[in-house]
């Protein structure tokens, strides 16, 4: 399919499925490569990880306390106690254990392996720590008497054979499958890839997205505005909704309105990018920089169409993809609420598509509209700023695409279909709820 669409075509409505569909159509997951294990937290692992090695690799013990033979235990109670000779000590990461034989006993520290002849632990707290007196409530530093001698213990509860040991691969055991492709590799998965042994995995990395703003009232946050300039927000505002995406955002400053300026900035970015996302300079003005710089590409330049969508706020857009390598390129509306609700459809699914995972992940609920809502275009889709809460949402400032202070203050995306042009006070409506 061409991206360079007929006049007629050019001219007509796009809806946001199919603009989304168009979008998801030419996205392919980025090609796997391998990660340090914190590099790849969020990504989707592609292959099967299996146990090289059961875990735990050793029966060891569950509780700081005293390794013993059961039959030597069987009887003890705070009456009448069981006393054993201590024997050495069992660390976890600790050499040689001493053997535990019959009336002796090991003190071991929780993790470490189970002393030949031991057959069971009983925790500290079962016996009088080697101290001589009630039960103990910690261990206490080893302290070998005149003659060399680690003492005694007197144990006040039996302790079965297997009491407070952890089994040998209870836990996995080798050749378990220990993660599936296409697991998405959270804390809890990551932590399970260092238990077995591996520092690196093969997973789709996250997208390298670069965000640039264009138009020549734009000045940085922190440097004075003259007189027709404003703040460049979006550039903030995107590489924001990229991180929180899951891509890894390469903010670029503001651009000019000199499409051969930004021809050449973009240029230079897309060795380091897996995606372009421009804001503004998409609509109809004298100076739409983005549509002028890149409408009319051929060949190895890559293609981008510029088309009006069936939405609001966000109609004008573009997309395509740039370069040899076709890097995907998303041209958003300047104004700074057309921009994030334009990334929030199409760039967020898309981000997720490059990394491999589901495009959609926004939960949608059915929520009462508190204050009516009037004046919705007819024939386009609107997403009004709301605040969502308990079942009930409000909306929050109007429909205006440069209201950044409502915005700021929303957690939803109020969904007005095409043929909807009023929702009465009560009504039940689509509610995209956000970060
Ligand atoms: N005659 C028409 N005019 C406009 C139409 C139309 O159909 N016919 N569409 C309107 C709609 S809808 C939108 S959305 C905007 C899109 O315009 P551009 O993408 O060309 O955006 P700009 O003109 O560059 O900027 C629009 C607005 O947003 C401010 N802006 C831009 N970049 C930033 C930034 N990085 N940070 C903060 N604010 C930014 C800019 O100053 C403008 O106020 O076109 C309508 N016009
Ligand atoms: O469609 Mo524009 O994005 O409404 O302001």
């Amino acid at each position: 399919m061409t991206e360079t669409a007929s006049p007629v075509a050019a001219d007509r409505l796009w809806s946001v499925d199919e603009h989304l569909a168009d979008i998801l159509g030419r996205i392919r997951p980025l090609e796997p490569i391998e990660l340090q294990l914190l590099d790849a937290q969020g990504c989707v692992l592609v292959e099967d990880v299996t146990v090289p090695a059961a875990l735990p690799p050793f029966d060891n013990s569950s509780m700081d306390g005293y390794a013993v033979r059961a039959a030597d235990v069987e009887g003890a109670s705070e009456e009448f106690p069981v006393v054993l000779r201590v024997v050495g000590d069992v660390a976890a990461g600790g050499g040689e254990p001493p053997a535990v034989g019959p009336g002796e006993a090991a003190r071991i520290m929780t993790g470490a392996p189970l002393p030949p002849g031991a057959e069971a632990v009983v925790p500290v707290e079962w016996t009088d720590g080697g101290l001589g007196g009630g039960p103990a409530t910690t261990m206490s530093a080893r302290r070998p008497d005149a003659d060399g001698g680690l003492g005694e213990v007197r144990v006040l509860r039996p302790a079965a054979a297997r009491a407070h040991v952890r089994a040998r691969g209870s836990d996995v055991a080798a050749g378990d499958l220990a993660l599936a492709a296409g697991t998405v590799l959270g804390p809890a998965q990551l932590g399970l890839l260092a238990a077995i042994g591996r520092a690196t995995v093969t997973v789709r990395p996250r997208p390298r997205v670069v965000v640039l703003s264009t138009g020549s009232e734009l000045v940085p946050p922190g440097e004075p505005l003259a007189p027709g300039r404003i703040h460049d927000s979006n550039s903030y505002l995107l590489a924001a909704c990229a991180r929180s995406a899951g891509a890894l955002a390469y903010r670029v400053g503001a651009v000019d309105d000199d499409p051969e300026t930004l021809r050449a900035t973009l240029e230079d970015q897309l060795v380091r990018a897996d995606a372009v996302v421009t804001s503004g300079g998409v609509s109809v003005g004298a100076y739409d920089v983005v549509k002028a710089a890149l409408s009319g590409l051929s060949g190895d330049e890559g293609s981008v169409a510029f088309r009006r969508l069936a939405m609001q706020p966000g109609k004008p857009q573009g997309f395509g993809r740039l370069g040899p390598d076709r890097v995907p390129l998303f041209a958003l509306p300047g104004n700074p609420v057309s921009s994030y609700v334009s990334f929030e459809l199409f760039v967020r699914p898309a981000v997720r598509a490059l990394m491999g995972l589901p495009p959609q992940d926004r939960t949608v609920v059915r929520a009462t509209c508190a204050e009516a809502v009037t004046a919705s275009p007819q024939g386009r889709r609107q997403y009004l700023r709301g605040r969502y809460e308990d079942g009930r949402v409000t909306t929050v400032g109007g429909a205006g695409s440069h209201l950044v202070g409502a915005l700021a203050h929303a957690n939803a995306l109020i969904v007005v279909p095409e043929d909807t042009t009023a929702v009465p006070a009560g009504a039940d409506v689509d509610v995209v709820l956000l970060d």
